[in-house]
């Protein structure tokens, strides 16, 4: 039995695996954190593993509900390699510990070369190849964030709540399509550079992932839990 818990930007989402599947899944607001402790008086007690990219308070916090309910508490640290995944990244603790997590999930579903996108407050857009080895990848607002960032730093443009057209007519309709189009053009011009490898495809994941697939135009799978699959896939290698 493990627990997952991935501390976003934005939210936390946790999940109790028995070794074959989830037997219950949860998420709150990360300013929320405090309620997580309502959600853990009901887990089952168990190696719990977290990934944390929303700074050292959120950690502290996750780390002072768990005391004294489980004992085998860890953090996941983006490392050189893990779970037949290697990093290359110039300083691989540099990577995000969420990335890093996705990354695993990936391997353990696939032997192929993959784009592994998390499309949260921001997105990411990774590289893994066939061999397993973490090629690099991008950051970049995510698509709310790309909306609000407009909000806020515009006088004419609202927080936009519009269609996505490809010939956008109106002021919310150009900002979404816009925003969409920004995210989805990163992630297939990040497939073009595997698209001719044998099996290639691209697996979303996270709160925006949905949005984005409506969209796409290149082999994909929408995975649910992708992080915390990952989280749980390097757990049972500890
Ligand atoms: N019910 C929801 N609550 C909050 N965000 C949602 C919801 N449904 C979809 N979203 C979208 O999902 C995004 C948050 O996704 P997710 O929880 O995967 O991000 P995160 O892990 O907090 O972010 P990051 O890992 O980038 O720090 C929001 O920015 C929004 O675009
Ligand atoms: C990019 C985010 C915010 C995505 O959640 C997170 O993975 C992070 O804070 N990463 C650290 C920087 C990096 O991955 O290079
Ligand atoms: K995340």
């Amino acid at each position: 039995m493990n627990i997952a818990i991935d501390a976003g930007n934005s939210r936390i989402k946790w999940g109790v695996h028995d070794g074959s599947r989830w037997l219950d899944n949860g998420a709150l607001a990360t300013a929320d954190v405090a309620w997580l402790s309502e959600a853990a008086d009901e887990w089952p007690v168990a190696r719990v593993v977290i990934c944390n990219v929303a700074g050292s308070e959120v950690a502290t916090s996750i780390t002072a509900l768990l005391a004294g309910r489980h004992s085998q508490v860890s953090f996941l640290h983006a490392s050189a390699e893990a779970c037949g995944v290697r990093n290359t990244y110039e300083h691989p603790r540099q990577l995000g510990a969420d990335r890093w997590a996705a990354l695993i999930g990936a391997r353990a579903l696939l032997g192929s070369a993959c784009l592994v996108v998390c499309a949260g407050t921001a997105t990411t857009v990774d590289r893994l190849d066939a061999a397993g080895v973490f090629r690099g990848g991008l950051i970049l607002p995510g698509y709310d964030l790309m909306r609000a960032a407009l909000a806020s730093n515009t006088a004419q443009l609202p927080l936009a709540d519009g269609v996505f057209r490809s010939e956008p007519r109106n002021t919310m309709d150009a900002i979404v399509s816009g925003c969409l189009q920004a995210q989805l053009g990163a992630v297939e011009r990040m497939f073009s550079a595997i698209a001719t490898e044998p099996g290639a495809r691209c697996l979303l994941t996270g709160g925006a992932a949905a949005r984005l697939a409506a969209h796409l135009c290149i082999p994909f799978q929408l995975i649910d839990h992708l992080i915390l699959s990952g989280l749980v896939r390097y757990a049972e290698s500890l």
